[in-house]
């Protein structure tokens, strides 16, 4: 089977020609490091082989749990943030019918995020909708204790019991956490809940193929063992030894750090189908938490195109210089839908007749990509055959990869998050959180000035 493709030339021409070959031994060392577990934050390398490592076993135990909960709910709620939550919500959108939420065939259910904001509108609109529901609750947090998600889950879960009873919610209501600590643990424990465990040595965003994106997305209906293929069949493309110009993750990193040293602090992720809007998501909080620390970092931007052409299009072609695109690009759509002629041509599109739509979107591609290029902006694209389980699992693993070892690169810590913890702090001082009294009358002493 064919594997996705990455083409670097339209970028590569902004740079000195050796300038990626250059790159080789540090990415070589890079990825000796992580194999060896000598970078920074080794002790979150357990993604690295995740793929190859799980069995069909424990992909039979998913989906059986998947399954309680598709014969039991109309709706499920996915409560979890960040990456507890993107990486599910990637999968489930990519390959969803994009009306899904009004198809209401009953084939699978319904899938709900929460937890992922403090919108109190969002909560009540949320709760309202599932007031005449059978809905069931899937719980995720690696930490048990992020106060979005916890929110969230205490009215979930009282919603789910009041309406469904306490037998019934302890059969929809499954947790996804730590193995031992963390409030969401304590209650999966104490409820009895059925639950899953995040491995202690996987970052959350780096936890998609974990049972923080596989049990969700087997309950909205996919196939989990062909989303785990195609992320092991990924491994074994980028692994170390593998040459460095024939491995996709390698060649991703060196070429955005190389542009990175030239002045191009900001990557845009571009996609041409809608249905990708989350893998950009997903991609921006990876390489975001990852590489954003010590006062440095490629700023990760994404756009959905052609939308976000009549937006944003204006400044990417003319504004400042110091971007780059990564585009995904998807070969094959899973529809055909064909130009109609019109005997009228009113609106003077005759000339396209009989041609697919995706011919047409394949055109605004090209024509953009030549279009940047001409106006300073380097491009790479990443090609990807078609839309499916296994493709998106290939590119889960590619972005991972390229993450870990384009952060040693940038010589940061890839797998902490510390700048994280600020907004928190703060949050937690002004809502007077016990233990917090201190922070709580500094941050007050301070507004009051
Ligand atoms: O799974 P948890 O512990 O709820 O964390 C959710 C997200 O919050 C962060 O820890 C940041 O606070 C992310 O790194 C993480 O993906």
């Amino acid at each position: 089977m064919k594997n996705i493709q990455l083409d670097i030339t339209k970028a590569t021409q902004f740079l000195q020609a050796d300038a990626i070959a250059a790159y080789e031994p540090k990415v070589k060392a890079a990825q000796e490091a992580l194999e060896n577990g000598t970078c920074p934050g080794n002790d979150f390398l357990g993604w690295l082989h995740l793929p190859s490592s799980i069995t069909p076993d424990f992909i039979g135990e998913l989906n059986a749990t998947a399954q309680v909960l598709r014969e039991n709910c109309e709706v499920v709620v996915v409560a979890g943030i960040g990456g507890s939550y993107l990486g599910a919500r990637t999968v489930i959108e990519a390959l969803s019918n994009s009306f899904q939420w009004l198809l209401n065939d009953k084939k699978n259910p319904v899938i709900l995020f929460a937890g992922n904001n403090i919108g109190e509108d969002y909560l009540a609109e949320m709760c309202a909708y599932l007031a005449d529901k059978k809905f069931g609750v899937i719980n995720i947090s690696k930490s048990g204790t992020t106060t979005e998600t916890a929110l969230a889950f205490r009215l979930l879960k009282k919603q789910c019991e009041d309406q469904r009873g306490k037998d019934m919610a302890r059969k929809v209501i499954v947790a996804v956490t730590d193995a031992q600590k963390g409030a969401a643990r304590t209650t999966a424990d104490k409820e009895g809940y059925k639950s899953f465990i995040i491995p202690d040595n996987v970052g959350g965003r780096f936890s998609v193929l974990t049972p923080v994106g596989l049990l969700p997305i087997a309950v909205a209906g996919f196939d989990i063992a062909q989303l785990v293929a195609g992320a092991a069949d990924m491994e074994k493309a980028t692994a170390v030894d593998v040459p460095f110009m024939e491995n996709p993750s390698a060649v991703y990193a060196a070429c955005r750090n190389a542009l990175y040293a030239e002045g191009k602090k900001i990557e845009i992720l571009v996609n041409y189908q809608p249905k990708l809007h989350y893998l950009n998501e997903w991609w921006k909080q990876l390489y975001g938490e990852s590489e954003g620390k010590d006062q440095k970092g490629i700023f990760p931007a994404a756009v959905d195109f052609t939308t976000d052409l009549h937006s944003m299009g204006q400044w990417i072609q003319d504004g400042e210089r110091t971007i780059f695109e990564t585009v995904i690009s998807i070969e094959q759509p899973n529809h055909k839908v064909l130009f109609p002629s019109d005997d009228e041509n009113l609106d003077g599109l005759n000339f396209l007749a009989g041609k697919r739509v995706d011919e047409v979107n394949k055109m605004a591609e090209l024509g953009t990509q030549l279009a940047h290029v001409d106006g300073g902006v380097p491009n790479m694209r990443l090609s990807v055959p078609v839309l499916n389980e296994y493709y998106l699992g290939q590119i889960i693993y590619f972005f991972e990869k390229a993450c870990s070892i384009s952060g040693n690169l940038l010589g940061v810590n890839t797998f902490n998050q510390p700048g994280v913890e600020a907004y928190k702090k703060n949050m937690f001082a002004l809502l007077n959180k016990p233990g917090y009294e201190k922070e709580s009358e500094a941050i007050r002493a301070r507004l009051n000035k």
